[in-house]
Protein backbone atom coordinates (compact mmCIF):
# COMPACT_ATOMS: atom_id res chain seq x y z
CA UNK A 1 0.00 0.00 0.00
CA UNK A 2 1.55 3.27 -1.24
CA UNK A 3 2.02 6.06 1.88
CA UNK A 4 0.94 9.25 0.64
CA UNK A 5 1.88 12.71 2.11
CA UNK A 6 0.17 15.27 3.07
CA UNK A 7 0.08 17.24 -0.27
CA UNK A 8 -0.98 14.01 -2.50
CA UNK A 9 -4.01 13.52 0.06
CA UNK A 10 -5.22 16.90 -0.87
CA UNK A 11 -4.23 16.41 -4.41
CA UNK A 12 -6.30 13.11 -4.07
CA UNK A 13 -9.45 14.81 -2.44
CA UNK A 14 -9.92 17.26 -4.97
CA UNK A 15 -9.99 15.00 -7.55
CA UNK A 16 -12.10 12.61 -6.45
CA UNK A 17 -14.35 15.63 -6.22
CA UNK A 18 -14.08 16.48 -9.77
CA UNK A 19 -14.26 13.07 -10.74
CA UNK A 20 -17.44 11.70 -8.53
CA UNK A 21 -18.80 15.14 -9.56
CA UNK A 22 -19.83 15.49 -5.60
CA UNK A 23 -19.21 18.42 -3.44
CA UNK A 24 -16.45 18.68 -0.55
CA UNK A 25 -19.03 18.18 1.76
CA UNK A 26 -20.52 15.18 0.81
CA UNK A 27 -16.98 14.11 0.76
CA UNK A 28 -16.47 15.08 4.00
CA UNK A 29 -19.54 13.27 5.57
CA UNK A 30 -18.61 9.93 3.46
CA UNK A 31 -15.35 10.05 5.50
CA UNK A 32 -17.04 11.04 9.15
CA UNK A 33 -19.87 8.34 8.64
CA UNK A 34 -17.05 6.32 8.56
CA UNK A 35 -15.91 6.82 11.44
CA UNK A 36 -18.81 6.86 13.53
CA UNK A 37 -19.66 3.62 12.08
CA UNK A 38 -16.44 2.42 13.63
CA UNK A 39 -17.35 4.29 16.97
CA UNK A 40 -21.17 2.89 17.24
CA UNK A 41 -19.86 -0.33 16.14
CA UNK A 42 -17.56 -0.39 19.00
CA UNK A 43 -19.87 1.58 21.65
CA UNK A 44 -22.86 -0.02 21.00
CA UNK A 45 -24.91 2.56 22.29
CA UNK A 46 -23.27 2.49 26.15
CA UNK A 47 -24.18 5.84 27.65
CA UNK A 48 -20.04 7.23 28.64
CA UNK A 49 -20.15 10.56 28.21
CA UNK A 50 -18.26 11.58 24.81
CA UNK A 51 -16.69 14.67 24.68
CA UNK A 52 -16.03 16.03 20.84
CA UNK A 53 -13.15 18.60 20.42
CA UNK A 54 -13.36 20.31 17.05
CA UNK A 55 -11.35 22.54 14.92
CA UNK A 56 -12.42 24.99 12.76
CA UNK A 57 -10.82 23.25 9.46
CA UNK A 58 -12.02 20.41 7.69
CA UNK A 59 -10.94 17.73 10.74
CA UNK A 60 -13.39 19.83 13.16
CA UNK A 61 -15.83 19.42 10.06
CA UNK A 62 -15.20 15.72 10.68
CA UNK A 63 -15.83 15.86 14.20
CA UNK A 64 -19.14 17.67 13.73
CA UNK A 65 -20.19 15.16 11.37
CA UNK A 66 -18.93 11.96 13.81
CA UNK A 67 -21.27 14.40 16.60
CA UNK A 68 -24.26 14.43 14.38
CA UNK A 69 -24.56 10.69 13.60
CA UNK A 70 -24.03 10.24 17.59
CA UNK A 71 -26.54 12.07 18.94
CA UNK A 72 -29.07 11.41 16.55
CA UNK A 73 -28.51 7.93 17.78
CA UNK A 74 -29.29 8.77 21.41
CA UNK A 75 -25.17 8.59 22.17
CA UNK A 76 -24.29 11.20 25.41
CA UNK A 77 -22.27 13.76 23.25
CA UNK A 78 -21.16 17.05 24.09
CA UNK A 79 -19.19 19.00 20.93
CA UNK A 80 -15.99 21.82 21.98
CA UNK A 81 -15.47 24.08 19.05
CA UNK A 82 -11.39 24.42 19.96
CA UNK A 83 -11.59 28.24 18.25
CA UNK A 84 -8.05 28.81 17.39
CA UNK A 85 -9.13 31.09 14.80
CA UNK A 86 -11.54 33.05 13.18
CA UNK A 87 -11.05 31.21 9.77
CA UNK A 88 -13.79 28.77 9.86
CA UNK A 89 -13.97 26.80 6.24
CA UNK A 90 -16.77 26.95 4.46
CA UNK A 91 -17.53 22.80 5.03
CA UNK A 92 -17.27 22.97 8.72
CA UNK A 93 -19.63 25.68 8.68
CA UNK A 94 -22.49 23.79 6.69
CA UNK A 95 -21.87 21.05 9.30
CA UNK A 96 -22.05 23.60 12.32
CA UNK A 97 -25.59 25.04 10.97
CA UNK A 98 -26.44 21.28 10.24
CA UNK A 99 -25.45 20.19 14.07
CA UNK A 100 -27.22 23.25 15.21
CA UNK A 101 -30.62 21.92 13.36
CA UNK A 102 -30.69 18.67 15.13
CA UNK A 103 -30.26 19.36 18.96
CA UNK A 104 -30.60 22.67 21.18
CA UNK A 105 -27.25 21.20 23.06
CA UNK A 106 -25.17 23.48 21.16
CA UNK A 107 -21.37 23.00 20.88
CA UNK A 108 -19.43 25.01 23.39
CA UNK A 109 -17.12 27.59 21.96
CA UNK A 110 -13.19 27.24 23.83
CA UNK A 111 -11.66 30.36 22.74
CA UNK A 112 -8.86 30.53 26.20
CA UNK A 113 -7.74 27.93 28.53
CA UNK A 114 -10.62 29.18 31.07
CA UNK A 115 -13.16 27.60 29.06
CA UNK A 116 -11.61 24.29 29.24
CA UNK A 117 -14.42 21.46 30.23
CA UNK A 118 -13.37 18.91 33.34
CA UNK A 119 -12.67 15.99 31.36
CA UNK A 120 -12.60 12.65 33.06
CA UNK A 121 -10.72 9.22 32.66
CA UNK A 122 -14.27 7.48 31.97
CA UNK A 123 -14.83 9.95 29.05
CA UNK A 124 -14.94 8.82 25.32
CA UNK A 125 -12.86 11.72 23.77
CA UNK A 126 -12.80 12.74 20.18
CA UNK A 127 -9.74 14.35 18.75
CA UNK A 128 -10.84 16.13 15.88
CA UNK A 129 -8.86 19.78 16.22
CA UNK A 130 -6.28 19.10 13.76
CA UNK A 131 -5.28 17.09 10.60
CA UNK A 132 -2.96 16.67 8.02
CA UNK A 133 -4.02 20.61 7.52
CA UNK A 134 -1.22 20.98 10.84
CA UNK A 135 1.49 23.42 9.84
CA UNK A 136 2.93 24.45 12.24
CA UNK A 137 3.49 23.45 16.14
CA UNK A 138 0.15 23.68 18.81
CA UNK A 139 1.03 26.38 20.57
CA UNK A 140 -0.76 28.54 23.58
CA UNK A 141 -3.79 27.91 25.23
CA UNK A 142 -4.54 25.03 22.28
CA UNK A 143 -1.65 23.39 23.43
CA UNK A 144 -2.27 23.76 26.95
CA UNK A 145 -5.78 21.66 25.90
CA UNK A 146 -3.80 18.96 24.51
CA UNK A 147 -2.07 18.34 27.50
CA UNK A 148 -5.04 18.64 29.41
CA UNK A 149 -7.05 15.77 27.21
CA UNK A 150 -3.27 13.96 27.56
CA UNK A 151 -3.41 14.85 31.52
CA UNK A 152 -7.02 12.99 31.91
CA UNK A 153 -5.93 9.61 30.88
CA UNK A 154 -9.65 9.68 29.15
CA UNK A 155 -9.35 7.52 25.91
CA UNK A 156 -8.95 9.38 23.17
CA UNK A 157 -9.77 8.41 19.69
CA UNK A 158 -8.08 10.78 17.15
CA UNK A 159 -9.46 11.56 13.82
CA UNK A 160 -7.35 10.95 10.70
CA UNK A 161 -4.14 11.69 12.87
CA UNK A 162 -3.54 12.66 16.47
CA UNK A 163 -3.84 16.49 16.62
CA UNK A 164 -0.15 17.99 17.01
CA UNK A 165 1.40 15.08 14.32
CA UNK A 166 2.70 16.27 11.06
CA UNK A 167 1.55 13.63 8.18
CA UNK A 168 5.08 13.77 7.06
CA UNK A 169 7.58 15.66 8.66
CA UNK A 170 9.39 15.71 12.34
CA UNK A 171 7.89 16.90 15.42
CA UNK A 172 9.77 19.59 17.78
CA UNK A 173 10.58 18.53 20.97
CA UNK A 174 8.52 18.69 23.64
CA UNK A 175 5.50 19.91 20.92
CA UNK A 176 1.79 19.53 22.20
CA UNK A 177 0.16 16.27 20.57
CA UNK A 178 -2.62 14.16 21.87
CA UNK A 179 -1.32 10.98 22.44
CA UNK A 180 -4.09 8.94 21.26
CA UNK A 181 -5.36 5.22 22.04
CA UNK A 182 -6.64 4.70 18.47
CA UNK A 183 -6.06 6.85 15.23
CA UNK A 184 -8.96 6.44 12.66
CA UNK A 185 -6.89 7.77 8.95
CA UNK A 186 -8.48 8.30 6.09
CA UNK A 187 -7.10 6.33 2.52
CA UNK A 188 -3.90 6.02 3.26
CA UNK A 189 -1.32 5.74 6.51
CA UNK A 190 0.99 8.52 7.35
CA UNK A 191 4.50 8.02 7.54
CA UNK A 192 5.06 9.43 10.71
CA UNK A 193 2.48 7.00 12.55
CA UNK A 194 5.57 4.29 11.91
CA UNK A 195 8.38 6.21 12.78
CA UNK A 196 9.86 5.04 16.27
CA UNK A 197 9.82 9.54 17.82
CA UNK A 198 5.95 9.36 16.81
CA UNK A 199 4.29 6.03 16.69
CA UNK A 200 3.50 6.18 20.06
CA UNK A 201 0.90 9.20 19.69
CA UNK A 202 -1.05 7.08 17.47
CA UNK A 203 -2.21 3.93 19.71
CA UNK A 204 -4.12 1.30 18.06
CA UNK A 205 -4.03 2.41 14.19
CA UNK A 206 -6.60 1.65 11.36
CA UNK A 207 -7.18 2.78 8.09
CA UNK A 208 -10.69 3.60 6.25
CA UNK A 209 -11.63 3.66 2.37
CA UNK A 210 -13.07 6.76 2.35
CA UNK A 211 -13.52 6.37 -1.42
CA UNK A 212 -10.91 8.11 -3.09
CA UNK A 213 -10.66 7.91 -6.97
CA UNK A 214 -8.53 4.81 -7.15
CA UNK A 215 -7.08 5.39 -10.71
CA UNK A 216 -5.66 8.68 -9.44
CA UNK A 217 -3.62 7.26 -6.23
CA UNK A 218 -2.71 4.25 -8.42
CA UNK A 219 -1.30 7.38 -10.89
CA UNK A 220 0.28 8.63 -7.75
CA UNK A 221 4.13 8.26 -7.64
CA UNK A 222 4.57 7.42 -4.07
CA UNK A 223 8.30 6.04 -3.23
CA UNK A 224 6.64 5.22 0.19
CA UNK A 225 5.10 1.91 0.72
CA UNK A 226 3.36 0.05 3.62
CA UNK A 227 3.98 -3.91 3.58
CA UNK A 228 1.29 -5.93 4.24
CA UNK A 229 0.21 -9.46 3.21
CA UNK A 230 -1.09 -8.64 -0.43
CA UNK A 231 2.56 -7.35 -0.75
CA UNK A 232 3.95 -10.19 0.79
CA UNK A 233 2.23 -12.41 -1.04
CA UNK A 234 2.88 -10.68 -4.52
CA UNK A 235 6.66 -11.39 -3.88
CA UNK A 236 6.73 -14.88 -2.94
CA UNK A 237 8.27 -17.02 -5.73
CA UNK A 238 6.15 -20.34 -5.78
CA UNK A 239 8.48 -23.65 -5.72
CA UNK A 240 8.00 -26.28 -8.90
CA UNK A 241 6.83 -29.30 -8.07
CA UNK A 242 10.16 -30.45 -10.53
CA UNK A 243 12.72 -29.32 -8.63
CA UNK A 244 15.96 -30.12 -6.13
CA UNK A 245 17.73 -28.52 -3.46
CA UNK A 246 20.51 -27.21 -5.56
CA UNK A 247 17.27 -24.96 -6.74
CA UNK A 248 16.98 -23.07 -3.63
CA UNK A 249 20.25 -21.53 -3.19
CA UNK A 250 23.41 -22.46 -1.84
CA UNK A 251 24.75 -20.10 1.24
CA UNK A 252 27.17 -19.34 3.52
CA UNK A 253 27.09 -17.85 6.66
CA UNK A 254 30.34 -16.34 8.06
CA UNK A 255 30.51 -15.32 11.74
CA UNK A 256 30.85 -16.38 15.23
CA UNK A 257 33.42 -16.13 17.73
CA UNK A 258 34.65 -18.21 21.32
CA UNK A 259 31.31 -17.41 23.63
CA UNK A 260 29.19 -15.93 20.49
CA UNK A 261 28.80 -19.00 18.44
CA UNK A 262 25.03 -18.98 19.16
CA UNK A 263 24.36 -16.20 16.55
CA UNK A 264 25.86 -18.09 13.35
CA UNK A 265 23.37 -21.08 15.04
CA UNK A 266 20.32 -18.71 14.70
CA UNK A 267 20.91 -17.31 11.47
CA UNK A 268 21.96 -20.77 9.62
CA UNK A 269 18.46 -22.14 11.45
CA UNK A 270 16.24 -19.29 10.05
CA UNK A 271 18.40 -20.12 6.50
CA UNK A 272 17.52 -23.27 6.55
CA UNK A 273 13.57 -22.75 7.96
CA UNK A 274 13.47 -20.00 5.25
CA UNK A 275 14.14 -22.80 2.69
CA UNK A 276 17.94 -22.53 1.85
CA UNK A 277 18.79 -25.80 -0.26
CA UNK A 278 22.01 -26.01 1.07
CA UNK A 279 23.30 -23.94 3.89
CA UNK A 280 26.90 -23.94 5.12
CA UNK A 281 28.94 -22.21 8.09
CA UNK A 282 32.22 -20.62 8.46
CA UNK A 283 32.71 -20.70 11.72
CA UNK A 284 36.42 -20.68 13.86
CA UNK A 285 37.48 -23.51 14.81
CA UNK A 286 35.77 -23.61 18.43
CA UNK A 287 32.15 -23.74 16.91
CA UNK A 288 32.72 -27.30 14.99
CA UNK A 289 31.05 -29.23 17.53
CA UNK A 290 28.06 -26.59 18.49
CA UNK A 291 26.92 -26.26 15.48
CA UNK A 292 27.72 -29.93 13.96
CA UNK A 293 25.30 -30.94 16.97
CA UNK A 294 23.42 -28.10 17.23
CA UNK A 295 21.52 -28.36 13.51
CA UNK A 296 23.07 -31.43 11.41
CA UNK A 297 21.59 -30.34 8.31
CA UNK A 298 23.92 -27.43 7.59
CA UNK A 299 27.85 -28.06 6.57
CA UNK A 300 30.81 -26.65 8.06
CA UNK A 301 34.27 -25.18 7.21
CA UNK A 302 36.96 -24.17 9.55
CA UNK A 303 38.53 -20.71 9.96
CA UNK A 304 42.12 -22.04 10.94
CA UNK A 305 41.58 -20.19 14.20
CA UNK A 306 40.23 -21.39 17.38
CA UNK A 307 38.59 -18.26 18.39
CA UNK A 308 37.91 -16.08 15.75
CA UNK A 309 38.00 -15.67 12.07
CA UNK A 310 40.86 -14.72 10.09
CA UNK A 311 40.43 -15.08 7.02
CA UNK A 312 38.32 -15.81 4.03
CA UNK A 313 37.70 -19.56 2.43
CA UNK A 314 38.61 -18.20 -1.56
CA UNK A 315 37.79 -21.61 -3.12
CA UNK A 316 34.13 -21.99 -1.32
CA UNK A 317 31.48 -21.78 -4.24
CA UNK A 318 28.45 -20.30 -2.47
CA UNK A 319 25.28 -18.17 -4.30
CA UNK A 320 25.13 -15.64 -1.37
CA UNK A 321 27.34 -15.27 1.79
CA UNK A 322 25.85 -13.53 4.92
CA UNK A 323 29.50 -12.07 7.14
CA UNK A 324 29.08 -10.54 10.92
CA UNK A 325 26.59 -12.02 13.86
CA UNK A 326 28.72 -12.67 16.59
CA UNK A 327 32.28 -12.20 14.60
CA UNK A 328 34.00 -8.95 16.78
CA UNK A 329 36.28 -6.60 15.07
CA UNK A 330 39.85 -7.95 15.43
CA UNK A 331 42.48 -7.06 13.11
CA UNK A 332 42.09 -10.43 11.32
CA UNK A 333 38.30 -10.33 11.33
CA UNK A 334 38.45 -7.13 9.54
CA UNK A 335 41.03 -8.62 6.96
CA UNK A 336 38.50 -11.71 6.63
CA UNK A 337 36.23 -9.36 5.74
CA UNK A 338 38.12 -7.51 3.04
CA UNK A 339 39.11 -10.96 1.75
CA UNK A 340 35.15 -12.04 1.31
CA UNK A 341 34.21 -8.33 -0.20
CA UNK A 342 37.58 -8.18 -2.38
CA UNK A 343 36.53 -12.00 -4.54
CA UNK A 344 32.47 -11.41 -4.43
CA UNK A 345 30.86 -9.63 -7.16
CA UNK A 346 27.38 -10.66 -5.84
CA UNK A 347 25.06 -9.24 -3.45
CA UNK A 348 26.54 -9.85 0.13
CA UNK A 349 24.45 -9.46 3.84
CA UNK A 350 26.34 -7.91 6.59
CA UNK A 351 24.94 -7.48 9.97
CA UNK A 352 26.26 -7.14 13.35
CA UNK A 353 30.06 -7.12 13.63
CA UNK A 354 30.84 -6.80 9.83
CA UNK A 355 28.74 -3.63 10.27
CA UNK A 356 30.72 -2.02 12.94
CA UNK A 357 33.49 -2.91 10.50
CA UNK A 358 32.40 -1.38 8.37
CA UNK A 359 31.99 1.91 10.10
CA UNK A 360 35.46 1.27 11.56
CA UNK A 361 37.07 0.50 8.07
CA UNK A 362 35.21 2.91 5.93
CA UNK A 363 37.45 2.04 2.89
CA UNK A 364 35.52 -1.07 2.70
CA UNK A 365 32.74 0.23 1.49
CA UNK A 366 33.38 0.89 -1.67
CA UNK A 367 33.84 -2.89 -2.13
CA UNK A 368 30.12 -4.01 -1.19
CA UNK A 369 29.06 -5.49 -4.57
CA UNK A 370 25.90 -3.51 -5.82
CA UNK A 371 22.56 -3.97 -4.19
CA UNK A 372 24.27 -5.80 -0.68
CA UNK A 373 21.70 -5.52 2.52
CA UNK A 374 22.90 -4.25 5.41
CA UNK A 375 20.93 -4.77 8.54
CA UNK A 376 21.87 -2.03 11.44
CA UNK A 377 19.68 -1.42 14.05
CA UNK A 378 20.17 1.83 15.39
CA UNK A 379 23.43 2.02 17.33
CA UNK A 380 25.01 0.24 14.39
CA UNK A 381 23.07 2.53 12.35
CA UNK A 382 24.69 5.68 13.55
CA UNK A 383 27.89 4.39 13.71
CA UNK A 384 27.47 3.58 9.75
CA UNK A 385 26.03 7.09 9.22
CA UNK A 386 26.24 9.64 11.86
CA UNK A 387 24.20 10.81 14.42
CA UNK A 388 20.94 11.99 13.00
CA UNK A 389 18.67 15.39 14.66
CA UNK A 390 15.19 13.31 13.89
CA UNK A 391 13.51 10.52 12.28
CA UNK A 392 13.31 12.35 9.05
CA UNK A 393 16.85 13.32 8.83
CA UNK A 394 18.00 9.69 9.68
CA UNK A 395 16.14 8.66 6.66
CA UNK A 396 17.69 11.09 4.27
CA UNK A 397 21.14 10.12 5.37
CA UNK A 398 19.99 6.53 5.07
CA UNK A 399 19.06 7.40 1.30
CA UNK A 400 22.04 8.99 0.68
CA UNK A 401 24.12 6.28 1.82
CA UNK A 402 22.15 3.66 -0.07
CA UNK A 403 22.52 5.78 -3.52
CA UNK A 404 26.23 6.66 -2.74
CA UNK A 405 26.97 2.77 -2.03
CA UNK A 406 24.18 1.57 -4.39
CA UNK A 407 23.20 -1.18 -1.15
CA UNK A 408 20.16 -1.66 0.53
CA UNK A 409 19.98 -0.86 3.64
CA UNK A 410 17.45 -2.04 6.89
CA UNK A 411 16.84 0.25 9.31
CA UNK A 412 15.78 -2.07 12.26
CA UNK A 413 12.68 -1.28 14.93
CA UNK A 414 9.42 -1.71 15.72
CA UNK A 415 9.03 -1.34 12.39
CA UNK A 416 11.68 -1.86 10.51
CA UNK A 417 12.29 0.05 7.51
CA UNK A 418 13.95 -1.25 4.17
CA UNK A 419 15.29 1.78 2.11
CA UNK A 420 16.78 0.93 -1.50
CA UNK A 421 18.17 4.34 -2.58
CA UNK A 422 15.17 6.53 -2.62
CA UNK A 423 12.24 4.03 -1.76
CA UNK A 424 11.18 3.00 1.58
CA UNK A 425 9.74 -0.06 2.29
CA UNK A 426 7.34 -0.17 5.86
CA UNK A 427 6.98 -3.06 7.69
CA UNK A 428 3.63 -4.03 9.74
CA UNK A 429 4.46 -7.69 11.59
CA UNK A 430 6.03 -8.07 14.49
CA UNK A 431 6.16 -7.17 18.43
CA UNK A 432 7.82 -6.49 21.44
CA UNK A 433 8.38 -10.12 21.94
CA UNK A 434 11.10 -10.25 19.30
CA UNK A 435 13.12 -7.59 21.68
CA UNK A 436 15.02 -10.19 22.43
CA UNK A 437 18.63 -10.98 21.73
CA UNK A 438 19.73 -13.13 18.42
CA UNK A 439 16.14 -12.07 16.52
CA UNK A 440 18.56 -9.74 14.54
CA UNK A 441 20.61 -13.06 13.77
CA UNK A 442 17.31 -14.66 12.36
CA UNK A 443 16.51 -11.52 10.57
CA UNK A 444 20.00 -11.96 8.64
CA UNK A 445 19.47 -15.29 8.15
CA UNK A 446 16.11 -15.17 6.34
CA UNK A 447 17.18 -12.31 4.05
CA UNK A 448 20.48 -14.69 2.62
CA UNK A 449 18.13 -17.65 2.45
CA UNK A 450 15.84 -15.63 0.45
CA UNK A 451 18.88 -13.98 -1.49
CA UNK A 452 20.01 -17.67 -1.95
CA UNK A 453 16.53 -18.89 -3.81
CA UNK A 454 16.65 -16.40 -6.17
CA UNK A 455 15.16 -13.16 -4.93
CA UNK A 456 16.10 -9.60 -6.01
CA UNK A 457 18.39 -8.55 -2.97
CA UNK A 458 15.36 -5.78 -2.16
CA UNK A 459 12.41 -7.99 -2.51
CA UNK A 460 14.39 -10.69 -0.40
CA UNK A 461 14.95 -7.57 2.61
CA UNK A 462 10.92 -6.67 2.53
CA UNK A 463 9.44 -10.36 2.29
CA UNK A 464 12.32 -11.85 4.83
CA UNK A 465 11.45 -8.33 7.57
CA UNK A 466 7.70 -9.14 7.09
CA UNK A 467 8.02 -13.14 7.49
CA UNK A 468 10.55 -12.76 10.33
CA UNK A 469 7.90 -10.09 12.08
CA UNK A 470 5.04 -12.63 11.22
CA UNK A 471 7.10 -15.30 12.85
CA UNK A 472 7.38 -13.41 16.31
CA UNK A 473 3.74 -13.04 16.33
CA UNK A 474 3.00 -16.60 15.77
CA UNK A 475 5.84 -17.10 18.48
CA UNK A 476 4.36 -14.62 20.81
CA UNK A 477 0.70 -16.13 20.45
CA UNK A 478 2.17 -19.29 21.61
CA UNK A 479 4.47 -18.49 24.39
CA UNK A 480 3.72 -14.72 25.21
CA UNK A 481 5.94 -11.51 24.70
CA UNK A 482 8.21 -12.42 27.32
CA UNK A 483 8.95 -16.29 26.24
CA UNK A 484 9.52 -15.48 22.68
CA UNK A 485 13.16 -16.80 22.30
CA UNK A 486 15.28 -15.96 18.88
CA UNK A 487 15.60 -19.70 18.18
CA UNK A 488 11.44 -19.64 18.06
CA UNK A 489 11.21 -16.99 15.73
CA UNK A 490 13.61 -18.86 13.27
CA UNK A 491 12.10 -22.24 13.90
CA UNK A 492 8.52 -20.59 13.05
CA UNK A 493 9.53 -18.84 9.63
CA UNK A 494 7.84 -22.15 7.61
CA UNK A 495 4.69 -21.13 9.67
CA UNK A 496 4.64 -17.32 8.64
CA UNK A 497 5.24 -18.28 5.04
CA UNK A 498 2.16 -20.77 5.32
CA UNK A 499 0.21 -17.87 7.10
CA UNK A 500 0.62 -15.33 3.57
CA UNK A 501 -1.46 -17.71 1.95
CA UNK A 502 -4.07 -18.38 4.82
CA UNK A 503 -7.95 -16.40 3.51
CA UNK A 504 -8.71 -15.72 7.31
CA UNK A 505 -5.50 -14.96 8.82
CA UNK A 506 -5.43 -12.63 11.52
CA UNK A 507 -4.44 -9.21 10.14
CA UNK A 508 -4.62 -5.46 11.29
CA UNK A 509 -6.67 -3.15 9.94
CA UNK A 510 -4.10 -1.74 7.66
CA UNK A 511 -2.76 -4.61 6.00
N1 LIG B 1 -12.44 17.13 1.14
C1 LIG B 1 -11.46 17.08 1.99
O1 LIG B 1 -10.49 17.84 1.86
C2 LIG B 1 -11.54 16.14 3.13
C3 LIG B 1 -10.86 16.47 4.30
N2 LIG B 1 -10.99 15.72 5.39
C4 LIG B 1 -10.47 16.18 6.68
O2 LIG B 1 -9.83 17.42 6.54
C5 LIG B 1 -8.60 17.42 7.27
C6 LIG B 1 -7.74 18.49 6.73
O3 LIG B 1 -8.45 19.67 6.88
P1 LIG B 1 -7.82 21.12 6.74
O4 LIG B 1 -6.99 21.17 5.52
O5 LIG B 1 -8.93 22.07 6.88
O6 LIG B 1 -6.82 21.21 7.95
P2 LIG B 1 -6.98 20.98 9.50
O7 LIG B 1 -8.38 20.80 9.90
O8 LIG B 1 -6.01 19.94 9.86
O9 LIG B 1 -6.43 22.38 10.05
C7 LIG B 1 -7.15 23.59 9.83
C8 LIG B 1 -6.28 24.78 9.54
O10 LIG B 1 -5.62 25.23 10.69
C9 LIG B 1 -4.52 26.06 10.34
N3 LIG B 1 -3.40 25.66 11.20
C10 LIG B 1 -2.46 24.73 10.93
N4 LIG B 1 -1.62 24.58 11.96
C11 LIG B 1 -2.06 25.43 12.92
C12 LIG B 1 -1.61 25.72 14.23
N5 LIG B 1 -0.56 25.11 14.77
N6 LIG B 1 -2.30 26.61 14.95
C13 LIG B 1 -3.38 27.23 14.46
N7 LIG B 1 -3.84 26.99 13.21
C14 LIG B 1 -3.19 26.11 12.45
C15 LIG B 1 -4.23 25.80 8.90
O11 LIG B 1 -4.47 26.94 8.16
C16 LIG B 1 -5.16 24.63 8.54
O12 LIG B 1 -5.61 24.69 7.23
C17 LIG B 1 -8.14 16.01 7.13
O13 LIG B 1 -7.17 15.65 8.10
C18 LIG B 1 -9.44 15.26 7.30
O14 LIG B 1 -9.72 15.10 8.67
C19 LIG B 1 -11.97 14.64 5.41
O15 LIG B 1 -13.19 15.20 5.75
C20 LIG B 1 -12.05 13.95 4.09
C21 LIG B 1 -12.35 14.91 3.01
N1 LIG C 1 9.10 -3.98 19.61
C1 LIG C 1 9.38 -4.64 18.47
N2 LIG C 1 8.44 -4.81 17.54
C2 LIG C 1 8.73 -5.44 16.38
N3 LIG C 1 9.95 -5.95 16.07
C3 LIG C 1 10.92 -5.82 16.97
C4 LIG C 1 10.70 -5.16 18.21
N4 LIG C 1 11.87 -5.17 18.89
C5 LIG C 1 12.77 -5.80 18.11
N5 LIG C 1 12.21 -6.20 16.95
C6 LIG C 1 12.90 -6.86 15.83
O1 LIG C 1 13.87 -7.78 16.35
C7 LIG C 1 15.11 -7.65 15.69
C8 LIG C 1 16.19 -7.23 16.69
O2 LIG C 1 17.42 -7.14 16.04
P1 LIG C 1 18.78 -6.75 16.79
O3 LIG C 1 18.59 -5.50 17.60
O4 LIG C 1 19.85 -6.77 15.77
O5 LIG C 1 18.94 -7.95 17.81
P2 LIG C 1 20.18 -8.91 18.07
O6 LIG C 1 21.43 -8.08 17.86
O7 LIG C 1 20.03 -9.36 19.48
O8 LIG C 1 20.06 -10.03 17.12
C9 LIG C 1 14.90 -6.65 14.56
O9 LIG C 1 14.58 -7.31 13.37
C10 LIG C 1 13.71 -5.83 15.06
O10 LIG C 1 12.97 -5.27 14.01
K1 LIG D 1 -7.26 14.91 14.80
Amino acid sequence: MKILSAEQLSEADKETIKKQNISSEELMERAATLVFNEINNRLRGAPIPIKIFCGIGNNGGDGLVVARHLIQHGYNVTVYVVNYSDKRSEDFLANYEKLKEITNNWPQVIKKEDDFPEINIGDFVIDAIFGIGLNRPIEGWVAKLVEEINHSKAFTLAVDMPSGLFADKASEKNSAIIEANYTLSFQSPKLVFFLPETMDYVGDLQVLDIGLDREFIGRIKSKTFLIGKQQALSLYLPRKKNSHKGDYGSVLIAGGSYGKIGSVLLTATAALRSGTGLCSLYIPKCGYNIIQTGLPEAMVVTDPDHEILTTYPKDFKADVVCFGMGAGTSFNTVKALKELLELMDKPVVIDADGLNILSENNDLLKLLPENSVLTPHPGELKRLVGAWKDDFHKLDLVKEFSSKYKVIVVIKGAHSLTIDRDNVYVNNTGNPGMATAGSGDVLSGVITSLIGQGYEPVNATVLGIYLHGLSGDISAEELGYEGVLAGDIAKNIGKALSKIFEKDATESDIN
